[in-house]
């Protein structure tokens, strides 16, 4: 096979870890969802000292990325409830283990960039709400990146655990429309432990 026809090989299967699924809420619920995450007072996301984009609220459990502190926090709002008990349906996960649920809200412009999400955290669970976006996945190789795709329509919804949670980065580039998303996580052994140093008042809080 020449170069030239490699450029049209088959879309690589999705990384290991990986389920998604289209409609976790109606186009009815979205709606009532989203006039509710109107009023979430989302703040510029901040990264050592930079203000992101994007803005965020995190309920149950926050991590701050400016200095690696990681604590409980106001408690999930009733109204993402349901939400989250039909994420944890989907995962195959018991509700109350997903103890944060992150909004984010992404005006035109804002995207986020190539990450993976902190080791405090284990499971990721992420809908899309509004507008579709692109989960962009890669993973380092001997020559460069392995890269694949995750189409995310509105009222979507992902799961990253194992190799695609631990191995590969992710991102989603800025794009001209709105997007909202709600991220729920459960912790790591990691997080669990951070947990019980904090209550036991010695080591220090992150991870
Ligand atoms: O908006 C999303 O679905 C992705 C968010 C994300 O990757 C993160 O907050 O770590
Ligand atoms: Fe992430």
């Amino acid at each position: 096979m020449t170069a030239q026809f490699d450029l049209f090989a088959a879309a690589p299967t999705l990384p290991p870890g990986l389920a998604a699924a289209d409609d976790i809420l109606t186009a009815a619920e979205e709606t009532a969802l989203l006039a509710r995450l109107a009023e979430v007072p989302v703040a510029p996301f901040k990264f050592q000292g930079w203000l992101g984009k994007r803005e965020t609220a995190s309920f149950g459990w926050r991590y701050d990325f400016d200095d690696a502190s990681f604590g409980p926090t106001e408690a999930i709002p009733d109204y993402l409830l349901p939400l989250r008990a039909r994420a944890a349906a989907f995962a195959a996960m018991p509700q109350d283990d997903l103890v944060q649920a992150m909004v984010t809200r992404y005006d035109p412009g804002a995207g986020i960039g190539w990450h993976r999400d902190r080791p405090v955290f284990e499971h990721v669970i992420g809908i899309s709400l509004a507008n579709a976006a692109t989960l962009r996945l890669r993973r380092r190789s001997a020559d460069g990146f392995e890269r694949a795709s995750l189409p995310l329509p509105p009222r979507s919804i992902y799961l990253l655990s194992g190799d695609v949670r631990h191995a590969w980065e992710h991102s989603i580039a800025a794009m001209e429309v709105p997007r909202w998303s709600i991220t729920f996580r459960t912790l790591s052994y990691k997080g669990l432990s951070a947990l019980a140093r904090q209550s036991t008042g010695s080591g220090r809080p992150g991870g």
